[in-house]
């Protein structure tokens, strides 16, 4: 769409005081990056194939799918030659700089998204050497998917209840699925696109369960793709969003795969049945902890293109005066309104800054486990399970946030937000259930305040729980480091409350398990136990409204900074040249409620109950 951009716009533009470049190479940690980035992005965009002429929104979901597929083969085709160096412009981002257009492209989610995603990353982590250089070819004819949560059990997975039994007769194992609520249910693309899985399953040698291991299996016939004998596979319907994912449904009937399928880097079972144990028996579960981690950075994702729209909205939308002989004003000047936006534009770059240090931090404990030191894991799985849970609550809500913040507008397809937000409360859910989450973080920082409480020797890293105790924290201050001391306090008060909830539930005679979960609302909430005062949170409220109003001249400028195109943004209230109004009219000619000027149903039901006594 030709003209010219918004008036507003144009001076907000004028109004920024930093440089906006200089934001975006930051963001994307070096300019060299940004230049990839864009370069990646006008190759793929560009590719016309990609693009629809009916919007998304019109297609039944059977189309949808079949639309998203189609994409998804050219996407996936892209990568494989970034990947193989065909395509010249490929950098250790490459395959999230993709996944981070391809919202545009799918407005939606890609069917291949747990293929590319979670298929591929648990076989290079898991598979052995040997499998690996079976399985991770680039011309393989597999089309994979995770396939872990059971129609009966999706968040304790020690009660998976699908089976694979060591039969050392045929050396194969025999995948089982007893009853109805050990189908598999829910992962991304098994519904009608995967022809292979990794499967969790218990297994099973000569009678003893050695609990939860992962087989690569074959489900659908490579040439045919109908279902293999002994497989029952489909989808499971429309959802809230992801409906382009083919979520599917999976059942075995004794369905009997080689030995050799069960991945075997960490574990194995040898051809006389011998079973020898990994180094670490939550390994099974690294493939959790690497979506947690990456999920963060995607999540800070969501929110930069949440606060795009909205904020770029608020400055081309005008109403009401502030003071009544004035014009209507720009909704960005009013103080709520910049509270509502200028919060998520602070935690996207939060959780952008977390998500990295959090990726860093995964590839050095996975770098010390590959040399057989396990030591790292359990404080980065503790906040790995933190850090997504609160990631992924906190997004949906401020995109919540932004969406509400553009009224109306907000609630049509057309501004994206709608869209945005089934994408992101989708996340506080997958990977690890929010609550569920948070009480593997609780159940870490109790262990460690009961070595406080017992005045036993305490690691650097918790060294605040025994300051706590003797109670050496200092007055607050209103300062970054005053900050991060008053957050130390909340953690060690709350951890304590909890803690002693627990001993208390304990002394009364509960079992541990019982005193644990009537002790879970303490666990999972945060409540005020800084040395914090009134005057100080008054004072940090006047602080914040000063803020508030430094920031404001610039709200478009670090939003511009985010560098995200509007093929991607797909909103007609987040254009980078605030054309709303006409966008919205463009977009309202497409309804297929527009293309009679009398619709059918006129005739058939409605006149003849209007004109029933003039006829
Ligand atoms: C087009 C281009 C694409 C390019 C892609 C690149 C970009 C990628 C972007 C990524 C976006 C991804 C989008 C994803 C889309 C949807 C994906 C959804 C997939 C799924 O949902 S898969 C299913 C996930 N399911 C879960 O998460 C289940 C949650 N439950 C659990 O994890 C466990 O049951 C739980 C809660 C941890 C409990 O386990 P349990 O065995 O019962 O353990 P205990 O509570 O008894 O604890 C025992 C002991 O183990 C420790 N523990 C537990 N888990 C781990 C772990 N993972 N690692 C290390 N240690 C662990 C626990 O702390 C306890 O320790 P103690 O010392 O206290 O005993
Ligand atoms: C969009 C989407 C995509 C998905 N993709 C995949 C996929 O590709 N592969 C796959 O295997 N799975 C997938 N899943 C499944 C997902 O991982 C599970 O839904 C998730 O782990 C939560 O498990 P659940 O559904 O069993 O919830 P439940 O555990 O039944 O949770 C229901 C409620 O019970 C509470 N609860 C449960 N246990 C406890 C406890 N111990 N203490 C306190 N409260 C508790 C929870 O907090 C929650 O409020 C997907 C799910 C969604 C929504």
């Amino acid at each position: 769409m030709g003209g010219r951009v918004n008036e507003d716009l144009i001076k907000e533009r004028r109004k920024c005081t930093f440089d906006i470049k200089e934001l975006t190479h930051i963001i994307d940690c070096g300019e060299e990056n940004t230049i990839k980035r864009k370069q990646i992005d006008n190759y793929i965009l560009n590719i016309k194939e990609l693009w629809d002429d009916v919007p998304e929104e019109y297609l039944s979901h059977k189309e949808r799918y079949e639309n998203a597929i189609k994409k998804a083969f050219i996407v996936l085709k892209v990568l494989r030659q970034l990947h193989t160096g065909n395509i010249q412009i490929t950098d250790h981002r490459t395959p999230t700089n993709v996944y981070s257009i391809q919202d545009g492209i799918f407005r939606n989610v890609n069917p291949l998204l747990i293929h590319i995603g979670l298929f591929w990353s648990t076989i290079a982590a898991q598979a052995s050497t040997e499998q690996q250089a079976e399985w991770l070819q680039p011309d393989s004819s597999m089309i994979g998917t995770y396939v872990q949560t059971e129609l009966g059990h999706g968040s304790f997975i020690r009660g998976i209840e699908t089976t694979a039994t060591y039969d050392s007769t045929t050396d194969e194992f025999i995948l089982h699925t007893p009853r109805l609520s050990a189908y598999k249910w829910w992962p991304g693309g098994l519904g009608n696109t995967a022809n292979a899985c990794l499967v969790m399953a218990q297994l099973y040698i000569n009678g003893t369960c050695h609990g939860l291991h992962i087989f690569l299996a074959q489900i659908r016939d490579f040439d045919t793709h109908k279902p293999l004998p002994g497989i029952k596979v489909g989808e499971i319907g429309p959802k809230m969003g992801f409906n382009t994912a083919d979520n599917g449904f999976l059942g075995f009937d004794n369905h009997r795969i080689p030995r050799t399928n069960m991945l075997m880097k960490n574990v194995q079972v040898l051809r006389d049945g011998t079973y020898v144990k990994p180094k670490h028996d939550k390994l099974t579960y690294g493939s959790m902890l690497l979506t947690r981690v990456t999920l963060i950075s995607d999540l800070a994702y969501q929110l930069s293109k949440a606060a795009t729209i909205a904020v770029r909205y608020s400055a081309v939308r005008r109403q009401s005066p502030i003071k009544s002989n004035e014009p209507e004003r720009q909704i960005l000047d009013f103080v709520s309104q910049q509270h509502k936006l200028f919060i998520t534009i602070a935690s996207s770059h939060v959780y952008r800054v977390v998500g990295l240090w959090m990726w860093n931090s995964h590839k050095r404990v996975t770098a010390d486990i590959h040399e057989g030191n396990m030591g790292q894991l359990p404080e980065l799985h503790a906040l790995a399970c933190c850090l997504k849970a609160i990631s992924s609550r906190d997004a949906s809500a401020l995109v919540e946030q932004c969406r509400l913040a553009c009224g109306g507008h907000g609630y049509m397809m057309a501004s994206n937000l709608p869209q945005i937000y089934a994408y992101t409360t989708a996340a506080v859910t997958y990977e690890g259930e929010y609550t569920v989450l948070l009480l593997q973080t609780a159940r870490y920082l109790v262990k460690f305040w009961r070595l406080a409480a017992e005045h036993k020797p305490l690691p650097q890293n918790f060294a605040y729980f025994e300051d706590y105790i003797k109670k050496n924290f200092e007055q607050w201050r209103n300062s970054p480091e005053g900050i991060i001391e008053g957050f130390k306090a909340i953690v060690a008060g709350k951890t304590k409350a909890a803690y002693d909830t627990l001993q208390c539930n304990l002394r009364n005679g509960r079992e541990f398990e019982e005193a644990w979960n009537m002790a879970s609302v303490q666990l999972t909430n945060a409540s005020e136990y800084s040395t914090i005062s009134r005057n100080d949170i008054e004072a940090l409220q006047s602080r914040y409204e000063e803020l508030l109003a430094l920031i404001r001249p610039n709200a478009v400028g670090l939003v511009d900074a985010f560098d995200i195109r509007d093929e991607v943004l797909c909103s007609t209230l987040g254009a980078y040249d605030g054309r709303v109004y006409e966008r919205m009219m463009e977009e309202a000619s497409k309804s297929p409620l527009n293309e009679d000027v009398v619709n059918e149903s006129f005739h058939k039901y409605i006149r003849p109950v209007t004109m029933k006594n003039k006829l």
